[in-house]
């Protein structure tokens, strides 16, 4: 079980990323060789079935046990009028997942995940992170593990999801911290704001930047200040599925969001992530770029909640059917290339 009790346990994670079976990727790729289709025609299905070797360590990857979790937070800075929807609709969203009604609960049900459901305080929205950091410490770790928790090594593949009514505004303010440029190059529509909205968050996450940018000298630093719960706790079940040699699915904007300080530290910090779709939030196809990920799906999707990944989870079981199920060339008695 991977826990972060502290800043040393998360900085020595971090530093001590697991790296994938070379092994097993080689033995896939002699197997992919030998399957009955010109080298390559399956394009990135093969790379998907390669990737899927190389976490699981085996080269029959497999796809039984799908883990979701969907964290929920509410955000200090929604005082600052920068969702379409008031923070009451977290809590409410909360008890449509639990009640069933969600998209995520019948994307989940095509795709066979394990649902899990994970509200974070919801009564005490973060810091306005425009005018204080959104955690205290005990605060961001208490998120972190919360994430944590979600991970085993009795999984296949984890997807997180997100429910937290003005979280576009803490993820741009991250990326912005993590990867450079000003907040408006990061700032998008979010749930549907207007253009009044669209420069009330451009404000709030300059005022955020201004306030903690010096401070914020490591990625747990950054995701204290900047983040919120749920991106914490996001952010926290990656990187115990690293530990734990899980491969992830991410989902759309604030997913990407919640490991760009991780991964700005530590650029390998994504090598055991699939970037599950393009979200249709302004800032995602930029952030999946500066984290060197090119989304498997561009469904104009923008809901969170893990909705892109559980799509994507079908993308991934046709890739493992392929690896796993082909005839060779010599069980199909087919001729091979000249
Ligand atoms: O996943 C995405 O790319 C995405 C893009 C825009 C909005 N969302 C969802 O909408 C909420 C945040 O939007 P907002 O406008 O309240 O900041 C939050 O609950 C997210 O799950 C999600
Ligand atoms: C209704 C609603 C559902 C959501 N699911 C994820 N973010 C959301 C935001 C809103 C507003």
């Amino acid at each position: 079980m991977i826990r972060f009790p502290d800043r040393a346990a998360f900085t020595s994670a971090l530093n001590a990323l697991p790296h994938p079976d070379a092994l097993a990727i080689e033995t896939a790729a002699a197997r992919q060789a030998q399957l009955t289709k010109p080298p390559g025609s399956l394009g990135r299905l093969e790379d998907i079935a390669l990737f899927m070797a190389g976490w699981q360590g085996t080269a029959r990857p497999r796809l039984d046990r799908i883990r979701a979790a969907v964290f929920a937070g509410n955000h200090g800075v929604a005082a600052q009028g920068v969702s379409a929807f008031p923070p009451a609709v977290t809590a409410q969203m909360v008890a449509n997942f639990q009640a069933g009604g969600a998209a995520i609960n019948a994307l989940a049900r095509v795709c066979g995940a394990d649902l899990h459901v994970v509200p974070l305080d919801l009564e005490r929205p973060t810091g306005d992170i425009s005018v204080e950091p959104a955690m205290s410490e005990a605060e961001c770790f208490e998120a972190l593990n919360a994430g944590a928790t979600m991970v085993g090594g009795d999984i296949d593949l984890l997807f997180v999801g997100e429910m937290g009514i003005a979280n576009t505004t803490p993820g741009s303010a991250l990326c912005a911290q993590a990867l450079g440029g000003d907040a408006s190059l990061w700032v998008g529509r979010g749930t549907g704001v207007d253009d009044a909205g669209i420069g009330r968050k451009i404000r709030a996450v300059s005022r955020a930047l201004a306030l903690h940018g010096s401070a914020c000298d490591t990625p747990f630093e950054t995701l204290r200040r900047l983040g919120g719960r749920e991106i914490a706790a996001m952010a926290g079940a990656i990187l115990a599925a690293r530990m734990e040699h899980v491969p992830v699915l991410l989902d759309g904007f604030i997913c990407c969001a919640a490991i760009a300080p991780l991964a700005a530290a530590v650029p390998s910090f994504t090598d055991h992530c699939l970037a599950a779709h393009c979200s249709a939030e302004a800032g995602h196809a930029l952030l999946l770029k500066r984290l060197g990920l090119k989304p498997l799906l561009h469904l104009d999707m923008r809901l969170g909640e893990g909705s892109g990944a559980a799509v994507a989870t079908q993308v991934v079981r046709c890739a493992l059917a392929a690896h796993r199920e082909m005839a060779t060339f010599a069980e199909a008695a087919v001729a091979g290339a000249l």
